[in-house]
């Protein structure tokens, strides 16, 4: 097999009067899965069209599998990258099959089968996108989602060792979103080359090796989804505020866009844990205020949480208890708050003194959460006893209202009525 590599030098790519790509480097080696993303307008679709060789780059040199696809001819691209478009029509009126065939053009001078293996692959490649119960149907007749399956299929049956997809996964259901990925996974496995515009950054995570984020039109990010999908980087090119965290299925970056951040005034220190705490940072956060949490162990999901919604917080290492040194920082950030939050926490020795801490906070809200253990000491009891005595506890509910309250900020929902102790 040819070398599948993809190189890109200094490309720039004009239309019209807009410079779409402006100095863009990349190398894609040989059996990786690189996802393209980038805002609307980024320059997507004109970066695979041009690595395709069916656009002229106005400067900068693409070389895909060993071939200037712009000076060779359209049969020799054809044996070496597959293209599958975004909302193509078919001009004629064909069948399933004959669209899948005509991914066989560059071995003939017709899109007709011809010999043994042309059937074989269109076969093969029908079969691995399901689309083989379709086969004899018009294209016309078949759905949005089908069609691009069809297109798939074709592009495999083509049998190149680079695959260029612009947006494979748009106008599929979540069930062939996941067989197209794996499947494009499949095939890098086995040593093709695939790039592919996605617009689900969290699909891109779980399925690319890399990611190429394109901003403006030039290279913002490109490595590892992990590295390439982080806040400042999503507000730079997106312009979006938003939050990323792991997965907690797959482990993969998952990003979740944020509101703009509200003009609540105020400073909140919110103790919670395993969690509990979680919902009403978001919301703290999204309303405006400054937020910080602590103490936590590190990685507990609640720090996650902090983490992804940039919210500094005081931290433990896992199974260790809070120390005095740390109960001071816990009390600092307790005094600087206008209000301190205490969310369902964890009433242990271990953790006794966040929890006195708090309970020094000028205005305190305690939320409603799981009893306490039957088996807790009595000074862990006390502790708790002495924060829900000092503090106004409410349920999760109500617990951003009771913050504002406290504040004497205005909020929605000031007429609810408050779960007083
Ligand atoms: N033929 C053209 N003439 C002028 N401008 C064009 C032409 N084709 C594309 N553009 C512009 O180039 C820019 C990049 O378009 P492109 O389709 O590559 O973006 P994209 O990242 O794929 O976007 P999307 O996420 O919306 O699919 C856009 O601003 C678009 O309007």
């Amino acid at each position: 097999m040819t070398d599948a590599r993809i190189d890109v030098e200094d490309l720039r790519v004009d239309r019209g009067d807009l410079t779409v790509i402006d100095g863009v480097d990349a190398t894609v080696e040989r059996g990786r899965f690189v996802g393209l993303i980038g805002p609307n307008g980024a320059g997507k679709t004109t970066l695979l069209r041009t690595l395709a060789g069916t656009l002229a780059p106005t400067a900068g040199r693409v070389r895909v599998a060993d071939l200037d696809v712009q000076r060779a001819s359209a049969r020799d691209v054809g044996r070496r990258v597959a293209v599958v478009p975004q909302n193509t029509t078919v001009a004629f009126d064909f069948t399933v099959r004959d669209v899948v065939a005509m991914g066989r053009m560059p071995y003939h001078s017709m899109f007709k089968e011809t010999d043994d293996a042309d059937r074989r692959a269109v076969d093969t490649a029908m079969e691995r996108t399901s689309v083989t119960q379709f086969a004899k149907r018009s294209i016309d007749s078949v759905s949005g989602g089908e069609r691009q399956r069809v297109l798939l299929a074709r592009a495999l049956a083509q049998e190149t060792p680079v695959l260029l997809l612009d947006e494979p996964t748009a106008s599929l259901d979540i069930d062939h979103q996941i067989h197209t990925l794996e499947l494009v996974r499949e095939l890098v496995e086995g040593g093709k080359t695939a790039v592919a515009a996605i617009h689900d950054l969290d699909l891109a995570a779980r399925y690319c090796d890399d990611l190429l984020l394109l901003s403006d039109g030039g290279v913002l990010g490109y490595g590892p989804p992990e590295e390439v999908l982080t806040a400042p980087q999503l507000a730079e090119s997106f312009d979006a505020n938003a939050a990323v965290t792991g997965d907690t299925v797959t482990g993969t970056p998952t990003v979740t866009a944020l509101p703009d951040a509200g003009d609540a005034e105020g400073r909140v220190h919110v103790v919670g844990g395993g969690g509990s705490a979680g919902r009403l940072l978001y919301a703290l956060t999204v309303a405006g205020y400054d937020v910080s949490i602590g103490a936590l162990p590190e990685g507990d999901a609640d720090h996650e949480t902090a983490r992804a919604l940039d919210v500094p917080a005081v931290t433990v290492p896992p199974y260790t208890a809070v120390d005095a040194a740390t109960a001071e920082r816990v009390a600092a950030r307790v005094s600087e708050a206008d209000v301190t939050v205490v969310t369902d926490v964890d009433v242990s020795d271990g953790n006794r003194r966040t929890l006195d801490a708090a309970a020094r906070a000028d205005a305190l809200v305690v939320v409603e959460g799981r009893p306490p253990d039957e088996r807790i000491t009595d000074d862990a009891r006390e502790s708790y006893e002495r924060l829900r005595a000092r503090g106004r506890v409410v349920t999760p509910e109500n617990a951003l209202d009771a913050v504002a309250d406290a504040l004497d900020g205005p909020t929605p929902n000031q007429r609810r009525p408050m779960a007083d102790d």
